[in-house]
């Protein structure tokens, strides 16, 4: 059966950890087998991360810039060197590919986002292997994905794959960092991401000073990920033909069970595609009627807000400790709100002055976040 399949590799394992060059028979590998997966009718998408190490290494700089501008620069030399070695290589498979720069923005607007996911399907209706990276050259600081590994669970929650690996320099996620920590367990298996804080996994350390992020931003794509229903695996970059045999059942690296998918594409684009700029905290009153009985928000039910937000934004709906339960669109600014909490509906015009919206968020502008 085919399946639509995303493939994350980090910058650690496409080059060499001393000279920055090309680690050459990775990505050969690499190619390999995602052209095989495709040729047997799946479809694939790779994200490769990249462009500032192999700019770096090009320009002969031994450190990756801090410096924003010098950055952006040096990842527009890398990525046009790192497309030129991918379509050689894929071109020896006979295996199309397309370059693909998103930046955040490009998924937080409604039509930019619908507009990407025709893009993917369109290229993937081609049989076409599309390369994505973020778009570093022009992505500002405030609205960048920053590392790939979200970038991929949201590129993987947007097409609805079916897989997301993350390919990385470590073999899998271990119990703390394998590199500063030889007692770390290995991890296998996640049912649900509640179980890591009961394993006391520790995510600080990112491995080579070429990485973006280390495990925690891979931990973070694996609840994006898989609460947009997508399973995901993180596995090792050396060897990319692991992937085939995780595809057929093999207990390699570790693997995230999928959460059910939200079958509401709108939905899924305000729980995974909009960044939130406020967060509401709920009562158990409220908290029960969105979990468990599918209905709005209402004002009586909001006890504090955090934030400065305008009405239409999307706003976290979280529990007393701030544990986000829900994730929607809110009618009301943050000024409007901090007058209104607590009170019944039918208070809000003599409060506020006018009529608004009889709910903070509407059910259909509302998800449950996994
Ligand atoms: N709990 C953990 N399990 C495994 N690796 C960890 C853990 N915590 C931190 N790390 C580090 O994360 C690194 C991988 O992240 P990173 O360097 O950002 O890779 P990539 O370039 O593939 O995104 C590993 O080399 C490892 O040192
Ligand atoms: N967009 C950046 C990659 C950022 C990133 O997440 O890097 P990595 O942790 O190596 O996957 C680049 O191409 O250099």
């Amino acid at each position: 059966m085919s399946s639509t399949i995303v493939v994350k590799i980090g910058t650690s394992s496409l080059t060499q950890p001393n000279t920055g060059n090309l680690a050459i028979s990775t990505i050969a590998a690499l190619v390999e087998t995602l052209s095989e997966l495709r040729q047997q009718g799946n479809r694939v998408i790779l994200v490769s991360s990249g462009a500032v190490g192999v700019g770096c290494a090009r320009l002969g700089l031994s450190e990756r810039p801090r410096d924003i501008a010098r950055k952006q620069a040096v990842a527009a030399v890398g990525q046009g060197r790192l497309m030129r070695v991918y379509d050689d290589l894929f071109t020896t498979m006979q295996q199309p590919i397309a370059q693909v720069l998103l930046t955040r923005t490009d998924l937080v607007q409604r039509s930019r986002y619908v507009n990407a996911y025709r893009t993917f399907q369109e290229l993937l209706d081609l049989k076409v292997i599309p390369v994505v990276n973020e778009n570093d050259t022009v992505a500002v600081e405030e609205l960048k994905f920053g590392d790939n590994d979200t970038l991929s669970a949201m590129v993987a929650s947007l097409v609805e794959a079916d897989w997301l690996f993350l390919l990385t320099d470590v073999d899998r996620l271990y119990s703390a960092d394998p590199r500063s920590n030889p007692d770390a367990r290995p991890i296998p298996l996640v049912q649900h991401l509640g179980e890591l804080a009961a394993l006391q996994v520790e995510t600080a350390g990112s491995g080579t000073n070429w990485g973006t992020g280390g495990m925690a931003t891979k931990i973070e794509a694996a609840r994006i990920a898989t609460s947009a229903g997508v399973r995901t695996a993180i596995a090792a970059g050396k060897y990319p033909a692991n992937i085939v045999k995780i595809l057929q059942g093999e207990a390699i690296g570790t693997q995230f069970a999928a959460q059910p998918r939200t079958p509401n594409a709108r939905k899924r684009w305000i729980a995974y595609g909009l960044i939130p700029t406020g967060k509401l905290y709920l009562d158990r009153g409220a908290l029960k009627a969105i979990c468990e009985g599918g209905k709005s928000l209402l004002a009586a039910g909001v006890t504090a807000i955090e934030g400065q937000f305008e009405a239409s934004e999307a706003v976290q709906l979280c529990d007393r400790s701030g544990v986000e339960i829900a994730r929607g669109l809110v009618n009301y600014s943050s000024r409007e709100l901090q007058q209104i909490r607590g009170r019944r509906s039918d208070e809000i015009p003599a409060i506020l002055g006018y009529l608004g919206a009889d709910t903070v968020v509407h059910r259909d502008n509302l998800v449950l976040i996994q």
